[in-house]
């Protein structure tokens, strides 16, 4: 991830701007003075970067939770404050060259929220969990120019390659979104998708509730899917497999299909490296037989002007509320150089929890975007609220 390791941290008045970056305030945490955030945005899209004194040096770079999929924005905003403010900067990791033409043009990169915004319904959609180097969703794009391809991935370096090759190819019918696939079937429209792909999940053989297939993910893919859809799940994991089965069996009535070394038109990096070691690789297809009722509407979250009394924002700090399904962790709390308090937040579902910060004041507000609007973090949101007001 790009860096700057500097000899000592300046800071300009806020706010600021230079080179297209506008800096708004910085934030100190209250407990370890020796890490500041400093709000950036460009257009759009609004993060911090992470100012972190170590014992032998200090860095200036991106901050984890609220960074750009893509890095050209996190490489402008560094070089932009080094500029702006004059930082002597002793190694950098950062290139002075121009960003990544084929980056340069995102429009296929989509975030949760365009989503939740707009979702598209005018054509047959399939969705890709965890495409990896996305062997497979380019080929079936180029394929089925018809269809809209939605692929989601965790892995931001994969995301960066393909949005890539989605530009080098000249592919309209392909949106990305770097999300939790589980979360992301939530919002998807019921009776939409002619295929759900996952190909090669991670096994998560010590962690099971990792795993991507699960009774909610399959319930939540058989609303998603039109009637005669299909959900694919393609593993070389003997486990996998029969966990899958076992799962999908447990359904009340269900219509099930499988495969031991069937080939595809395309193989992915991962299917050739176990061929190669001569593994079994197992297909569970899954048809979806039901017409299924509308997706549950959920308000956005809101919050009214809060302004909590500085002893019980201290005591929040580091605690966590639970309930059943899910939980809040106020992980830091900061203050912002304009006389705001800020939280970094985890909450949300247990498998899946949302990483945020909430800023508090006139108008509070999450960053870098609201959770997403899922059952589960509506009741964290209001959770959250009824915490703040004591
Ligand atoms: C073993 S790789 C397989 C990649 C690709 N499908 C292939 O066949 O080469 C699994 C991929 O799933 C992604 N992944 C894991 N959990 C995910 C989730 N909950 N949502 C979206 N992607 C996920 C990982 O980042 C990883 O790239």
């Amino acid at each position: 991830m790009p860096h700057l390791h500097i000899a000592s941290f300046k800071a300009p008045a806020f706010p600021a701007a230079a080179d297209g970056v506008t800096f708004h305030y910085m934030a100190e945490n209250t407990l370890h003075d020796d890490e500041k955030l400093i709000a950036a945005s460009i257009g759009e899209k609004e993060f911090f970067l992470l100012l972190k004194r170590l014992p032998d040096k200090t860095l200036l770079k991106a901050d984890k939770i609220s960074r750009p999929s893509a890095t050209h924005y996190v490489k402008r905003a560094l070089q932009a404050y080094a500029g702006l403010v004059g930082l002597e900067v002793l190694a950098s990791n950062v290139d002075s060259g121009e960003a990544n033409m084929h980056l340069g043009n995102d429009s296929a990169l989509w975030s949760i929220h365009d989503f939740e915004r707009d979702f598209p319904t005018d054509r047959e959609i399939r969705i890709e969990v965890g495409f990896g180097s996305g062997r497979h969703l380019l080929h079936q794009a180029k394929a089925n120019p018809e269809v809209l391809f939605i692929g989601i991935e965790i892995h931001k370096p994969s995301i960066e390659q393909v949005l890539k090759q989605i530009n080098i190819q000249q592919l309209d019918n392909i949106l990305l979104l770097d999300y939790d696939a589980r979360l992301f079937l939530e919002l998807v429209p019921s009776n939409l998708a002619g295929r759900i792909y996952v190909h090669f999940p991670v096994p998560w053989d010590k962690k099971p509730h990792r795993r991507v297939i699960g009774e909610a993910f399959i319930a939540e893919s058989i609303r998603v899917l039109k009637p005669e859809g299909k959900l694919e799940l393609r593993t070389d994991s003997d486990n996998y497999f029969a966990y899958s089965f076992e799962t999908f069996m447990a359904l009340n009535q269900n219509h099930i299909e499988i495969y031991k070394n069937r080939a595809l038109e395309v193989s992915s990096k991962y299917e050739d490296r176990w061929r190669r070691m001569e593994k079994n690789i197992y297909d569970v297809l899954m048809h979806n037989e039901e017409l299924s009722g509308p997706l549950e509407a959920i308000a956005p979250f809101a919050f009214n002007a809060i302004a909590p009394d500085p002893e019980r924002l201290e005591a929040l700090n580091g605690s966590t509320l639970r309930f059943d399904e899910g939980f809040v962790h106020f992980e830091r709390l900061y203050r912002t150089d304009d006389g705001r308090a800020m939280f970094r937040l985890s909450m949300g579902p247990y498998a899946r929890p949302e990483h945020l910060y909430l800023i508090l004041g006139d108008a509070p507000r999450y960053l870098p975007t609201p959770p997403v609007r899922s059952r589960t973090n509506a009741r964290a949101h209001q959770l959250l609220i009824e915490a703040l007001h004591g």
